[in-house]
């Protein structure tokens, strides 16, 4: 099931690929044929103006592999393309197809030199990239497997045919144990599979190892506070450690904080696991602690899913997988809180406090709109996860008003 994402023999006509042409709108969606079919509007506007065009897909039966040549392919296209080369996310899937998302890039070169052509030529030694160009022909354009120097052999023009939107956004279909786990076993596959290149994987599947697990019967209450960041969640949880004597933890816990910056800078399959097993380690503190004390737990598997969901999903809000879908389910093998509060304050009060901590004054405005996409869709995100779901709780007053609203909701909830 997870190795399922390549491009098979005669496979190529039951695929639909998508280009992120605009991050505002649905992607633009085509599949092949062997007979020419005239462009929409939509379409002209990418295969119809000027330039070279191209796409190139990463497969390889290795994820991790996979994972990292897609992130060394994507840096080297934003620093080696000129500004008269549009790059576009792009993808090829099979309609509501779990794991067949074959990922890549589509390259629209306007440039006069060969530079896009020279780099994907290099690209194209690694066994694990797959390119295409594609051609206009008056009204229809197609596409064929591509090569510098001379058509490849035995390949076969595709023309491309518009296709409509189909039911679950292709960003959606390979989230399942590539960016959100489900079960212990699965993050720590990914860590396992990683040893040779990323030493430290062995360190923390160590440190994982060595939780004991323990029961969490009869224990005290265990509230999660979550949100994005600025909400105010450290002053909060620390404000309530006070008043309630408890126990404050973290996820990820101390002990992974100097592994934190070396997976931060992984590609979402490892970086993702990382942060899942930080759960697991979290949740055998919380088992020992929770039998003293009640626990506060600064940040738990909501953001590990929430994060993981709206960086995955490239878009608008409405390609998040939908309300009902089981990527929003809770982990069966990872300890349940009684509470998670979700801290929000609006965006402008938000940016406030971010700016009074000396960050976020240079980003420009379209990074701005970027962020705002992002933001709307980590929070729809947190919205929607299920067994334990989050309460809402608005942050936007003074801290102490805060802390009150959120200690009668704990003794509402928990009877402390
Ligand atoms: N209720 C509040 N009203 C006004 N300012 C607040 C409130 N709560 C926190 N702040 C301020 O907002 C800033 C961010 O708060 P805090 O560090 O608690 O957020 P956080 O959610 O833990 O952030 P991060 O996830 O980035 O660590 C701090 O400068 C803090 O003093
Ligand atoms: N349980 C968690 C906690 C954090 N993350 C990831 O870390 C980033 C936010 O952490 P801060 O220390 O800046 O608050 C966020 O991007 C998450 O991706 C996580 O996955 N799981």
């Amino acid at each position: 099931m997870l190795r399922r994402a390549m491009f098979r023999c005669g496979e190529l006509c039951s695929r639909v690929f998508a280009v992120e042409f605009d991050l505002r709108a649905e992607p633009l969606y085509f599949t092949l044929s062997s007979s020419p079919q005239v462009l929409h509007h939509d379409h002209q506007r990418l295969f119809g103006d000027c330039g070279k065009l191209f796409s190139l897909h990463v497969q390889s039966e290795n994820r991790i592999e996979k994972a990292q040549t897609h992130a060394q392919i994507k840096h080297k296209l934003s620093s080696t393309l000129s500004r008269d080369c549009d790059v576009f996310e792009a993808s090829s899937f099979i309609p509501d197809d779990e794991n067949s998302v074959v990922k890549g890039f589509f390259i629209r070169d306007k440039s006069t030199t060969t530079l896009s052509e020279d780099l994907l030529n290099t690209l194209r030694q690694s066994k694990t990239v797959c390119m295409f160009s594609y051609k206009r022909e008056g009204q229809y354009c197609w596409q064929e497997l591509w090569s510098p120097v001379s058509p490849v052999k035995e390949s076969v023009r595709q023309y491309i045919t518009p296709a409509t939107a189909a039911k679950h956004h292709p960003s959606t279909l390979n989230i399942r144990n590539s960016d959100v786990f489900y079960s212990m076993d699965e993050a720590y596959k990914v860590l396992q599979e990683c040893t040779d290149i990323i030493p430290e994987s062995k360190a923390v599947l160590k440190l994982v190892d060595e939780q004991l697990e323990i029961s969490s019967g009869d224990a005290y209450p265990v509230i999660v506070i979550e949100g994005l960041d600025a909400t105010g969640k450290t002053t909060l949880t620390e404000a309530l450690r006070e008043s309630l004597n408890a126990t404050l933890l973290k996820s990820p816990p101390q002990c992974l904080t100097s592994f934190r910056q070396r997976f931060d800078s992984e590609p979402p399959l490892i970086r993702r696991a990382f942060y899942a097993l930080g759960n697991y380690i979290t949740a055998a503190h919380i088992g020992k602690e929770s039998l003293r004390a009640p626990v506060i737990v600064d940040r738990y598997w909501h953001s590990t899913a929430a994060y993981a969901i709206a960086t995955a999903v490239s878009g608008r809000v409405e390609n998040l997988p939908r309300l009902d879908s089981e990527l929003y389910q809770w982990p069966g093998d990872l300890l349940q809180p009684n509470l998670v509060l979700l801290l929000t304050v609006n965006p402008e009060e938000r940016l406030r406090r971010l700016r009074d901590r000396g960050q976020d004054k240079t980003v420009e405005e379209a990074e701005l709109e970027l962020n705002q996409l992002f933001r709307l869709k980590v929070e729809e995100a947190y919205k929607r996860i299920q067994n334990p779901a989050c309460i809402i709780v608005d942050a936007s007053p003074s801290p102490q008003e805060v802390l009150q609203q959120v200690q009668r909701l704990i003794r509402n909830k928990c009877h402390l």
